[in-house]
């Protein structure tokens, strides 16, 4: 069942377009990320949806119902915005307790209601602390549970933890993901942090220039970039800008890189005459440059070069690779085992798969 429905949604100021004919739609119960670089267009979204900014043009829906004249507190919305801070002379409670006054709870159910959102958000026995008394993390919790008494229809969280230090963001995230589930919330979730938005949406929605440029699942966003400007902004990748060099066999393809390497791609021929061809550092694999060379096989690319830099990054190690013609190669590998044959100044060779070379 969908929730919450956008259609045509536009805003400009002055002559610039913030958001231009958004048009979404989220299901009972599921998470959606809205990535995109500063300035896309995510928070006014965000906004417009709260009732906070109204758009020029395009309508809003939430549980079925037009809801472009209703005010904010009149939508039936949960609020944990960057910038919508607790109130620092009320009690933990009483923040918890504040938007039910206008949602027409019984006044007798609050109490049992705060106390329920606080053993969720596991703060119980905050009570009667005021926000400062509390840390980054347990405000931000506090925030949540406030969002989530009233029991919306939907649930807008604006860089819900970008106030938080990395580990205790990586904490709280996945504390958030499951509270989340646990109420069944229906949510869209607002950050500029790639990883944030992989790990908790369901589905990622990646905006560019007031524009929703792609929409799937983590794993889709990744794997299957709609076109080059989100191939780039998700993830880390290698660029190769080449002209066709014609078809090898069916749907593989030579491409000849403006440095002169040739790179095979199994993916359908661009028609263009110029491609950008992307290569993500963990499909590249690192041997010997030193070792003979194994029989070639068609579907694999190699390309030669010496080791730059060896960077062990706790989990991954990021190695340089040096190509003819000083063009740089970004491999990453896990950080285990003794990692053979990668020594910087050493000769290597390359390997990735044409199955692994996305064309635009
Ligand atoms: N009240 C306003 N008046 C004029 N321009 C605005 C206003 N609000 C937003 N904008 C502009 O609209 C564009 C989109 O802003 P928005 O805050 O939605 O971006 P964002 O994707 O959330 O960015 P960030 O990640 O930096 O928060 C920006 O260029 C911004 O400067």
């Amino acid at each position: 069942m969908t929730v919450l429905e956008l259609r045509n949604v536009t805003k400009t100021y002055g002559g610039f377009t913030a958001v231009d004919g958004v048009t979404l739609e989220v299901e009972q119960g599921k998470i959606l990320s809205l990535l995109g670089p500063s300035g896309c267009g995510k928070t006014t979204t965000l906004r417009i949806i709260a009732g906070f900014v109204s758009p020029d043009a395009g309508s809003v829906r939430i549980g079925g119902d037009d809801v472009g004249k209703l005010k904010p507190y009149e939508r039936n919305v949960g609020l944990l915005f960057q910038d919508y801070a607790l109130f620092p002379h009320m009690t933990v409670s009483q923040n918890v307790a504040y938007g039910m006054r206008y949602r027409g709870t019984r006044a007798a159910a609050v109490p049992s209601r705060v106390e329920q959102m606080l053993s969720l958000v596991q703060l119980a026995g905050m009570e009667t602390r005021y926000p400062n008394q509390l840390s980054g993390g347990q405000q931000q919790r506090v925030a949540l549970a406030r969002a989530l008494a009233t029991d919306p229809k939907v649930v807008l969280l604006d860089e819900p933890l970008s106030a938080l230090d990395a580990k205790l963001r990586l904490e709280l995230r996945l504390e958030l993901k499951e509270i989340l589930r646990i109420v069944g919330a229906t949510t869209i979730v607002v950050t500029h942090d790639q990883e944030e938005a992989l790990s908790l949406g369901d589905e990622v929605v990646v905006m560019h220039a007031g524009r929703i440029v792609q929409r799937g699942t983590p794993t889709e966003i990744y794997r299957t970039p709609a076109d080059k400007f989100v191939a780039e902004f998700i993830g880390r990748s290698n660029w190769f800008q080449a002209v066709p060099g014609g078809e090898m066999n069916q749907s593989l393809n030579s491409y000849i890189t403006e440095e002169g390497f040739e790179i095979r791609a199994r993916a359908a021929q661009s028609n263009r005459s110029d491609a950008a061809l992307c290569v993500r550092p963990e499909h590249i694999e690192l041997f010997d440059g030193a070792a003979p060379e194994p029989t070639h096989d068609p579907e694999q690319n190699i390309l030669a070069g010496m080791v730059l830099d060896v960077a062990p990054l706790g989990p991954d190690v990021h190695v340089v690779v040096e190509l003819p013609g000083k063009r740089r190669l970004l491999a990453i590998r896990k950080n285990v085992g003794r990692n053979p044959g990668v020594v910087s100044g050493q000769p290597v060779r390359a390997y990735f798969q044409a199955s692994d070379v996305l064309v635009f």
